[in-house]
């Protein structure tokens, strides 16, 4: 079994003691008081490279990273540093994330927030929503053709604006087949767990004009940002580094700093 089959298998495990324990009902009337969702799209586009800061306990790849005892402290000051977008992973049992993260995180910032985690149903949508995101993370490789569809159709519907992560050129096929609007090309393969930087590169070319694409996974700092911007980024999204640094918030504005300067505009145009 793969290690993106496992965690699906655990993820699927206490998304039912949820579905026991909260009818989806109570999610969508706690979604209709959630504040208005804020522009994904609008965080995300633009001249500058965007900065997509994560809040990751740990991980199947590394273990533990951080113990972030406060994750609404730890957001506030990515925002502070200029943050675009705030990641939370909620993914309980290998990356020790939880909905509280997202509902605290979102009473702490006014940016975007995303949802990341394995969803594979629309109650998991519904979740999002009702817990403060306004972005919802889906991965090509952990679902069939018509639930992604479905999943991105329900996102839209209910005001998530959902980031399909890809890792190969068919999975782009499949993303792109199923209307994503903002990819993500993550350059960790979640079956082996390698990181190889050069797959944005490789595969964001065949990415149209007007997709918002994101680099995912391996920013060490503003030199694979300017990397990856080369290549075409839009934005980058960010865990280790800034969860395992010493000041997060200064790592944060050295990375909007180089996706601000000219010159990584240049090296996106050229
Ligand atoms: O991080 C992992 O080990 C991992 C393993 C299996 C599935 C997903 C995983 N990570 C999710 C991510 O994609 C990253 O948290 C995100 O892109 C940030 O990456 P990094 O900056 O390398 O922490």
């Amino acid at each position: 079994m793969s290690v993106l089959d496992d965690i699906i298998t655990g993820v699927r495990e206490d998304l039912e003691a949820r579905q026991q324990a909260v009818p989806i009902e109570l999610l969508k009337e706690r979604a209709g008081r959630a504040p208005a969702a804020k522009d994904a799209y609008a965080a995300l586009g633009g001249d500058k490279v965007s900065v997509i800061a994560e809040v990751k306990r740990s991980s199947p790849s590394k273990g533990a990273l951080a113990a972030i005892a406060d994750p609404a402290a730890l957001a506030a000051d990515y925002e502070a540093g200029g943050a675009h977008v705030i990641s939370v992973l909620t993914e309980r049992r290998r990356f020790g994330g939880t909905l509280e993260d997202l509902a605290s995180v979102r009473a702490a910032v006014d940016i975007p927030i995303l949802r990341k985690d394995f969803i594979v149903t629309s109650y998991q949508l519904w979740e999002a929503r009702a817990y403060g995101a306004d972005l919802a993370l889906l991965i090509v490789a952990a679902l069939e053709q018509n639930a992604l569809v479905s999943l991105i159709e329900r996102a839209e519907s209910i005001g998530l604006a959902p980031l399909v992560e890809v890792h190969t050129e068919e999975e782009l096929d499949r993303a792109l087949a199923a209307g994503a609007r903002i990819i993500g090309v993550n350059a960790r393969n979640l079956k082996t767990l390698e990181v190889d930087r050069d797959v944005f590169a490789k595969i964001a070319p065949k990415i149209p004009d007007g997709v918002i694409k994101i680099a995912e996974s391996g920013v060490r700092g503003p030199h694979d940002l300017l990397a990856y911007a080369r290549a075409g980024a839009d934005a980058v999204l960010v865990g280790e580094s800034l969860v395992t640094g010493k000041d997060p918030r200064a790592a944060v504005n050295d990375l909007v700093t180089a996706g601000a300067h000219p010159s990584s505009r240049q090296e996106r145009q050229s």
